[in-house]
């Protein structure tokens, strides 16, 4: 069986910009272990978890974002599918508007360290093709295309 994980794909308007949806700019955090690789907050469901209870509770361990500081977008959800040393992964993310721009990333131990970063800067650091086309679908939606 799949592991599965989940996460949110977290995005701030840039201060006193209504969109244009360049002043969006979109939270990555890069691990301490491993490739030290960058991905939206995310990770693994504990058994009985629900899927948005999972990606709730790994965006504020990872990131110290809480709910009441989310808004989720509706309508915006995406799987990914990937292998993991061999094993069947699925990453199920939402996406969700930082609701006060200004609000501080505290990091967990497991990343050393974080970058808001516009769609094409974000696509850089995220180099996987899949979570690429994530971000960018996640754009496209918020453009309302
Ligand atoms: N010391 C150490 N410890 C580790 C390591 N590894 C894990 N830990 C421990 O696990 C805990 C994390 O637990 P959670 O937070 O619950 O789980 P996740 O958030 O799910 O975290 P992961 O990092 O396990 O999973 P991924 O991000 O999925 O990366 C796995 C591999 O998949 C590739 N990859 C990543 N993203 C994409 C993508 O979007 N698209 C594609 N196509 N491929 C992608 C990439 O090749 C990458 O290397 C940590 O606290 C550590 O204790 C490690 O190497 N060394």
């Amino acid at each position: 069986m799949a592991v599965r994980a989940c996460g949110f794909i977290v995005f701030r308007r840039l201060a006193g910009c209504t969109p244009p949806p360049d002043a969006i700019e979109y939270l990555l955090l890069q691990t301490s272990y491993g490739e030290h690789h960058w991905t939206p907050p995310k990770g693994h469901v504990d058994p009985g978890e629900d899927d948005l209870t999972t990606a709730l509770r790994e965006t504020k361990e990872e990131a110290g974002l809480g709910a009441e500081q989310l808004q989720v977008v509706d309508g915006f959800e995406r799987e990914l599918r990937y292998e993991v040393r061999g094993k069947p992964k699925e990453v199920l993310y939402w996406l969700a508007e930082l609701s006060d721009p200004g609000t501080a990333v505290a990091l967990s131990h497991e990343h050393q360290d974080h970058r808001w970063a516009r769609l094409e800067e974000a696509c850089s650091l995220a180099r996987y093709p899949d979570l690429q086309d994530t971000l960018r679908a996640a754009h496209a939606h918020l453009e309302g295309r």
